[in-house]
């Protein structure tokens, strides 16, 4: 009988070594990924940039990794910021993001020195001033704008719509009226244009319509105040693999097209071409993770269904509850047995939502079974919280077929520990 080998790792000895829940998180897989983006598009062409949105998943050995591999980081709260600054990430190469930051952010920002700020508004505009000029600093700032187009994916994961809380709207020439004043601010060096339409797409027309409504707003700035763009961020949402059904495609499938439309279109309107970002975030990392659980339970309801128990759920991984997200799954110590029945993977939480998995073919299971959630990657540790005071997993990365922990287990008291 053989077991589940993930990154050249038997995951029952993973086990062995550190209990369930575990998140195991590929090193080789991720750096591979960036590989690819430095390939297929940084060398491809001239004055492009990626950053990675840290968001996915971020830890301070996360920041060292993506430093080390010579990309930019992507933030979008003082946390991830302090999570960069100690890891000793290179200030220069952050962006950082966010519909509703605090003065306190933007102070920090301000004070360690981030490359690029991406303003949300003219609140936030104004702020950020007043701010600078207390520093005696200039701020690089480029304008997130809603391009205002329909996405195919999940609605909350929808974010370039004309309904949306990120970006300044483009009706009635509300950007106009920012850009005039960004360009008018004493400390502020406005640099350009950012959109995210949204997160996994595996369709790449929604980034081309983007474009073309971002370079129209290029164009005008040029024409009403003789405003050079200088840098365009089109955003990540790159999709990936979790159902079966689905496929992680190259990211030239998304860069290619992107600055096809962005060559063309800058020549036919004379512009000059701007410096092109991405940011994914999902794609680097979501794949080179898998999550494995004890199986506490296995129970039949008769006629209805068989829920399988398992020592985690939507503390570890909210992703099902809050958008029904499918993953695949299999039991790691029966890789070879044949899949006869069907069952519902249910999570520990006291709440009825609480399901990883509604329909997954196992071969006969019993408790003390190990289950692997594949593609758990991006969006898990990351937005994995306490309910029920249930403690986070402890995160293993893999590299060489070599593993080491990079965030330990939370104790009881770890969750206790800002308590009166
Ligand atoms: C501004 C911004 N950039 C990049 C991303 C990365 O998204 P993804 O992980 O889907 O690539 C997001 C999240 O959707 C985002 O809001
Ligand atoms: N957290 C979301 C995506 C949000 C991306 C950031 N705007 C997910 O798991 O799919």
């Amino acid at each position: 009988m053989s077991n589940y080998i993930f990154a050249q790792c038997d995951t029952v000895e993973l086990v062995k070594k550190y209990d369930t829940p575990l998140y195991v998180v590929s090193e080789d897989y991720i750096v591979d990924r960036i590989a690819e983006i430095k390939e297929d598009f940084i060398e491809k062409y001239d004055n492009v940039w990626a950053v990675y949105a840290s968001k996915a998943f971020l830890t301070k050995e996360m920041a060292r990794i993506v430093n080390r591999e010579g990309i930019g980081i992507d933030v979008v709260s003082g946390g991830e910021l302090y999570t960069a600054i100690k890891a000793d990430f290179p200030m220069d190469k952050i962006i950082f993001h966010g519909n509703s930051k605090t003065y306190e952010e933007l102070e920090m920002a301000i004070i360690n020195e981030v490359g690029r700020i991406v303003v949300d508004n003219l609140d936030e505009l104004h702020q950020l001033n007043e701010l600078a000029k207390k520093y005696d600093k200039v701020i690089n700032i480029l304008y997130r704008i809603t391009p205002g187009v329909s996405i195919d994916t999940h609605k909350y994961i929808q974010t370039g719509q004309v309904d949306s809380k990120f970006g300044v709207p483009l009706g009635e020439d509300r950007i106009y009226e920012a850009i005039e004043k960004a360009i008018n601010s004493s400390n502020i060096n406005l640099l350009g244009f950012h959109f995210h339409v949204g997160s996994q797409l595996h369709k790449n027309n929604t980034h081309l319509e983007a474009i073309e409504i971002g370079i129209n707003v290029m164009r005008e700035a040029k024409e009403k105040f003789d405003f050079e763009t200088k840098e365009l961020n089109v955003g990540g949402g790159f999709g990936i693999k979790y159902a079966d059904s689905e496929n992680r495609k190259p990211i030239a499938f998304f860069t290619e097209p992107i600055m096809e439309k962005i060559i063309s279109t800058c020549s036919k309107f004379k512009l000059n071409m701007p410096k092109i970002i991405i940011e994914p975030g999902r794609w680097i990392v979501g794949e080179a993770g898998i999550t494995l659980y004890n199986i506490n339970s296995v129970k039949e309801i008769p006629n209805i269904r068989t829920y399988v128990g398992i020592d985690g759920g939507m503390p570890d991984n909210p992703r099902p509850s809050l958008y029904n997200a499918k993953y695949e799954a299999i039991i790691a110590n029966k890789v070879d047995e044949k899949p006869t029945e069907l069952v519902t993977i249910a999570g520990k939480c006291c709440e009825t939502g609480d399901i990883l998995i509604w329909d997954l073919k196992v071969p006969k299971i019993q408790s003390g079974d190990i289950l692997a959630v594949l593609s758990t990657g991006a969006y898990n540790y990351s937005m994995a919280s306490n309910y029920n005071k249930i403690p986070k997993p402890a995160v293993v990365m893999i590299k060489d077929g070599v593993d080491r922990i990079i965030v330990k287990r939370e104790t009881y008291d770890d969750i206790l520990r800002n308590e009166v």
